[in-house]
């Protein structure tokens, strides 16, 4: 903590008015609170009631902290079930720091399962319930302003009563054409789905609300039914005026980009025309698109152009159990919607395993609807005894399914790609040559960083039989919890579920950020099992006791919010124009602290000013959908006249795929290779090597089997260098964008010049400089401090390092049972100096080696 307490003024400047103005704004709320109260009829004391239940347990406090990943076992999480009493405590805590909440009238007024309650009135928008962004004049008089114009040049809907012909009728009313046959046999199954029967009641809670809650089980058709039922109601089509959009979010690209595709069926529209999606660095709508499905991210991204989603006209926020950072920010920014577009904006929040009571609460009692039933029944199965190791016990299951169980798919979750590959090689290796007894089996990994066109091959079908009357393929999917939700891969079966996945850590102290592997939720394991039963029965093998899904695991998932770094989301919310961030309405506002430190770091990136206002920095920096400090680096490389290299490296780093492949009968070549593409100065610039090579590679005739070829002989992993030349290509249009890349100038083509490295090397530090080690001990000594929390750590083992340089950047911590650097480069101190003199001010600097060593450079400097 030394380092950093020197580097904090403006953002302590910024905090320091935090309490006053959360005082002086609790104080008014209390005041108009108790005025409201004493004018409130009688009925008060029940609601009160509801309200105290409501506001009762919430969770607080972090994750359990990290084990060896060998050591893990669902039911040995000690650590897991101590988390209760310590989330108590620091519940307590939390309340103390919590705003406080309206007494009764509107909060939690107890509608948990009344599908009936479409016939309440709906609440009056109510000012009291804005969220603190329009704290913000600025915005708040914009908002007013536009609303304004909105509600004179917009009637109101043009809304149909509902009746079936609308989807019966034999005219597409979105084409003009027939509908196909295959429209009506699709039809069928869409009228089987449990949330079908409550259209009509789903329709007039949403013409009665601004905001509706849905729970409806996994596969009652809520992702792929809802929507459309919206469409087909007219909440497109206002007379006169440019038509709306349907949005709907998805935490995942995989899912939204899978499920518009099956409603583009539905609907017999073209995909991408009627029915299109937008995930990160790819969309496939325009136009005519009628109804969206996008990421979470990816709508925050439009309101930052547009903060009033004037395109839209309902927003779905689908899966929002998953309280990812995205979803929370969304939910506190379409509240704010629903007051200053209270006529023509409405807001669903869906889920399977929702805390419906604590959203409805949030969105001032907004009715809920319960959709009960599933297309079909999953059978659930459990071990007797905790297993010692989930990586073993989920192949051991899945060879088993394969050589025992009746035909069926088989979708198997673990924890990341490296799992993955290897889950794929072990199960393909122990099913070799057992084809006539199970039939072929195609194993495919699933996970984030694995290429668009590699991830839809899941849904290609399993392998029919070997020969003729021989027993039918299968397919079984390995893949990471990205598979977790909304998706339906017909022919699934059967589900594994080991109980675990790489969750996000926050240090705020620390200021360290880290995946950790973590017992999964309750609401979680739902969600898995929920992935099986869609298109025929299916059986989920959980591979922990039935005790331990009881008692050890957590209901829900712990928001995101609370538990990562918010400097990414700090600098988006203030692109958003909400700058007061300590009272927005969060539903789980995250710890002061937390925001003080994001505060804290993009003041010392120079993205905000002494006032919190972005700067011009700031606003570039947040065009581009990476973590502030690597935007901060790509800025900067314009100045320093090495945008090539810096696309480059970014695009390396982003790719969260290992792209060095290092198998277990061959690491003796494996890395022979790897010394080819190293570079003396550490790995940012080895990265850099591999990626030039690689274009270089095929480049007279562009064949793509050729690199294929040449990544495989070099044991490089092609698919993330693919992926890397693709976000290379997005990060490129955006510099374009922001005026930062001469278009003029043609990329390298072969290897930079080392005075190119150099400032290769000072463009990243110009990001990175927070992240930054110093030498301990002699020569030969591996560990290092860590200028910014002074933590003592190692270089990681797969570092290309070859010497013990005095100071090295690095790009990752990482906590195993040790503490661990990686991507890590030799760095002069006098680029650190130059990075950010403001963050290397030696007369703020803590007194200790480091200051020692700095202050001596300096002085050389001087002479
Ligand atoms: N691609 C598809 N192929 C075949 N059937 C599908 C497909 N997508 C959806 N379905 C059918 O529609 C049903 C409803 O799917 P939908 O994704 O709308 O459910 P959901 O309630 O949103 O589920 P979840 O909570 O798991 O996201 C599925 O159970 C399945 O029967």
């Amino acid at each position: 903590m030394e380092a950093t307490a020197q580097h904090s003024d403006t953002a302590a400047a910024i905090a320091a008015q935090v309490p006053q103005q959360r005082d002086k704004a609790d104080k008014k709320k209390e005041k108009k609170q108790r005025k409201k109260d004493k004018s409130k009829s009688s009925s008060s004391q029940s609601r009160k009631a509801s309200r105290n239940k409501q506001d009762g347990p919430e969770e607080s406090g972090e994750l359990p902290s990290d084990r060896d990943q060998s050591e893990q076992d669902v039911r040995q999480s000690q650590e897991h079930a101590q988390a209760p009493a310590k989330r108590a405590a620091e519940r307590k805590s939390k309340k103390e720091r919590k705003r406080p909440k309206s007494s009764g009238q509107s909060r939690g007024d107890g509608m948990m399962g009344t599908d009936s309650d479409d016939s309440r009135t709906p609440p009056e928008p109510n000012s009291r319930n804005a969220p603190q962004l329009l704290n913000s004049s600025e915005t708040r008089d914009r908002l007013q302003r536009e609303s304004k114009d909105n509600d004179a040049a917009l009637p109101r809907f043009c809304l149909k009563k509902y009746d079936e012909g609308t989807v019966q009728g034999h005219i597409n009313f979105l084409t003009s054409e027939p509908y196909s046959d295959r429209y009506f046999d699709i039809l069928e199954t869409r009228k089987s789905l449990p949330v079908f029967a409550k259209r009509r009641k789903i329709l007039k809670l949403v013409a009665n609300h601004s905001v509706t809650v849905i729970v409806g089980e996994t596969g009652s058709g809520k992702t792929t039914q809802i929507p459309q039922f919206l469409v087909e109601a007219g909440y497109c089509s206002v007379p006169g005026a440019k038509p709306y959009m349907i949005g709907c979010t998805q935490p995942r690209r995989v899912a939204a980009m899978s499920v518009s595709k099956r409603v583009a069926e539905e609907m017999d529209v073209a995909w991408g025309k009627q029915v299109g999606y937008s995930v990160r660095f790819e969309k496939k709508a325009g136009s005519e698109t009628v109804l969206k499905y996008c990421t979470d991210g990816m709508l925050l991204r439009e309101a930052m152009t547009d903060p009033l989603l004037s395109a839209y006209s309902c927003i779905l926020i689908d899966e929002a159990h998953e309280r990812t950072l995205s979803t929370d920010i969304l939910l506190g920014l379409l509240k704010g919607l629903t007051v200053s577009r209270p006529h023509d904006f409405k807001l669903i929040v869906m889920s399977a395993t929702l805390d419906a009571q604590k959203f409805q609460g949030y969105f001032d009692n907004a009715p809920l609807l319960q959709v009960s039933g599933r297309m079909f029944p999953v059978e659930m199965m459990y071990l007797q005894q905790p297993a010692t190791d989930y990586f073993e016990e989920t192949i051991r299951t899945a060879v088993t399914i394969c050589t025992n169980e009746p035909p069926g798919d088989v979708l198997l979750f673990l924890t990341g790609e490296d799992e993955i590959e290897d889950a794929v090689a072990r199960i393909e290796s122990e099913l070799e040559g057992t084809e006539d007894m199970c039939g072929p089996v195609t194993v495919y990994p699933l996970y984030a960083s694995l290429p668009q066109y590699e991830q839809q091959r899941v849904f290609d079908p399993a392998p029919g039989p070997s020969k003729p009357g021989g027993r039918p393929g299968r397919k079984v999917i390995c893949a990471t919890n990205i598979a977790e939700s909304s998706l339906t891969i017909d022919g699934i079966v059967y589900v594994i579920d080991p109980g675990f996945s790489k969750q996000k850590l926050y240090e705020p102290r620390a200021r360290s950020e880290s995946l950790q592997v973590a017992p999964i939720s309750r609401a979680s394991a739902n969600q898995r099992a929920g992935r099986a039963g869609r298109t025929r029965p299916g059986k989920c093998f959980r591979l922990y006791t039935e005790l331990a899904f009881n008692t050890v695991l957590e209901e829900t998932t712990f928001p995101e919010i609370l538990r990562s770094n918010l400097s990414m989301v700090v600098m988006h919310m203030l692109k958003l124009g909400i700058r007061d961030l300590v009272h927005f309405d969060f539903l789980d506002p995250p710890a002061p602290e937390t925001l003080l430190r994001a505060l804290e770091e993009l003041v010392n990136l120079g993205a905000i000013n002494e006032e919190g206002e972005l700067t011009r920095t700031g606003h570039m920096m947040s065009e581009f959908p990476v973590e502030p400090e690597m935007a901060k680096m790509l800025v900067a490389s314009s100045e320093l006249g090495c945008v090539h290299e810096s696309l480059s490296v970014a695009a390396m780093l982003s790719t969260s795929g290992n792209v060095f492949l290092r198998p277990k009968k061959a690491a003796k070549a494996a890395d022979s290779a790897k010394r080819k593409f190293t570079h003396s100065s550490g790995d940012h610039l080895t990265l850099l090597n591999v990626f030039h090579a690689y274009k270089q590679t095929g480049k007279e005739n562009g064949k793509e089997k050729d690199r294929a070829t040449w990544c495989w002989e070099n044991y490089l992993n092609h698919r993330t260098l693919k992926s890397a030349d693709m976000v290379r290509g997005q990060l490129s249009g955006i510099m374009q964008k922001c005026g930062l890349l001469d278009v003029d100038r043609t990329p390298p083509t072969s290897q930079s010049t080392s005075s190119h490295f150099r400032r290769v090397l000072a463009s990243i530090a110009c990001g990175y400089f927070m992240r930054v080690a110093f030498r301990q001990g002699g020569n030969k000594d591996a560990s290092y401090l860590t200028v910014m929390d002074h933590q003592l750590v190692g270089t990681h083992p797969s570092c290309t390092l070859t010497h013990r340089p005095d100071w090295v950047l690095y790009q990752e911590f990482v906590r195993t049972d040790k503490r661990f650097i990686r991507t890590c480069s030799a760095i002069e101190p006098d680029v650190l100096l130059d990075a950010s003199p403001e963050y290397y001010n030696l007369d703020l600097f803590p007194e200790g080696s480091i200051k020692n060593e700095l202050q001596r450079v300096a002085r050389r400097r001087k002479k």
